[in-house]
């Protein structure tokens, strides 16, 4: 299963004809595959290296300083440091009859600069100063290319110019680094402990740089079972991976499905025993709709042969409801009242939740 690879120039620059043509592609990739990758995405090698630096030197930095800024686990978007095997994205698309791998990692979240709801947390040691103007820029680029992409899908759609990008204002992105440190082949192979379980994003699309250790894989589509992964190897650590999120499933009614994935052992290690996996990191820019847009389908979608399968349910309680299943809050007061919603349509072996 091959991910088309875009040239995001072709959109801002380019011709009528090849911003058409770059919109046709986007489209056809992300439903093809839940993904797509792009290049001349407007971040320097330079700056990317940067991103990697700051991220090292957070995660770098002792647990008692990372806890300075803790993240308050709850049914909201996440805000400053979440230790090691706190959070378990496996739990959302869990099928009963399969052990749900833990994953193991640390992260941290970022959300708008000017959040007033849920504000940011960041470090105030002097070797960190630099940090926070470093990555408020980066997540207004991040933000500025997500708006073009959803434009891009506008075009390819036919539908009215900004209407698409209307329900991404006012910004509630996160941006999370994460770093998996390093484990045993043999840990990860043991049944129990993963990188990050398989799992979709919770908004329209995803933003990912990886550095070069490997591991992340994808959902193969081209399997009827559902239940393969393929490799989507850093082949040039500078390359943006872009995945289709649970909010544009549901704004499609269904037409277009997220992209699962997941990070495990990198390719070459696979079956290797008593070997042990370098520290990785990576950054997401986990991109929302407003806070108080609606994730049910867009009109486009619905008809009398496609009636709407998915609820309107706005953005906030959408993220308040899934984080309620990762940091395992479903069975608490706060997580009932989102019972009975349905997050994706079922993708090969994956079965939708339930309930809550
Ligand atoms: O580390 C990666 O490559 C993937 C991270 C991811 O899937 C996420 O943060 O949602
Ligand atoms: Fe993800």
């Amino acid at each position: 299963m091959s991910v088309t690879t875009l040239d995001f120039e072709k959109f801002i620059a380019g011709t009528p004809q090849e911003r058409k043509q770059f919109a046709e592609d986007l489209l056809s990739s992300f439903e093809r595959t839940g993904f797509a990758k792009m290049t001349n995405h407007t971040f320097s090698t330079a700056q990317l290296q940067q991103l990697f630096h700051w991220g090292q030197s957070f995660f770098d930095q002792s647990l008692e300083a990372k806890n300075e800024i803790p993240n308050e686990v709850g049914p909201r978007p996440m805000r400053g440091y979440t230790p090691w095997r706190v959070e378990e994205v496996g739990k959302l698309h869990h099928d009963e009859n399969i052990r749900i791998l833990t994953d193991s990692k640390e992260h941290f979240d970022q959300g708008p600069t000017d959040d007033t709801e849920f504000p940011n947390k960041w470090p105030t040691t002097s070797n960190m100063s630099g940090f926070q103007p470093f990555m408020e820029a980066f997540y207004q680029q991040c933000n500025n290319v997500c708006l073009t992409l959803i434009h891009a899908l506008e075009v390819a759609w036919g539908i009215e110019d900004g209407s698409l990008v209307a329900r991404c204002s006012p910004s509630a992105t996160d941006l999370r680094l994460t770093h998996y440190p390093e484990i045993a082949v043999d840990e990860l192979q043991s049944g129990r402990n993963t990188r990050i379980a398989p799992h979709t994003d919770f908004g329209p699309i995803t933003l990912l740089f990886q550095d070069s250790t490997g591991g992340l894989e994808i959902e193969d589509r081209t399997d009827a079972t559902g239940s393969t992964f393929v490799p989507l190897p850093p082949t040039d650590t500078t390359e943006m991976i872009i995945n289709v999120g649970d909010t544009l499933t549901r704004w499609t009614n269904g037409r277009i499905v997220g992209g699962m994935h997941q990070v495990t052992v990198p390719e070459t290690m696979k079956g290797e025993k008593g070997l042990v996996i370098p520290s990785r990191m990576s950054m997401a820019y986990l991109f929302k709709a407003g806070r108080d847009t609606s994730v049910g389908p867009l009109p486009k979608f619905v008809s009398a042969e496609e009636p709407a399968i998915y609820p309107e349910i706005t953005a906030l309680e959408f993220q308040r409801w899934r984080n309620s299943i990762v940091y395992n809050l479903d069975k608490k007061e706060d997580g009932v009242r989102f019972s009975g919603s349905s997050a994706i349509k079922p993708t090969g072996g994956f079965r939708p939740m339930q309930t809550v």
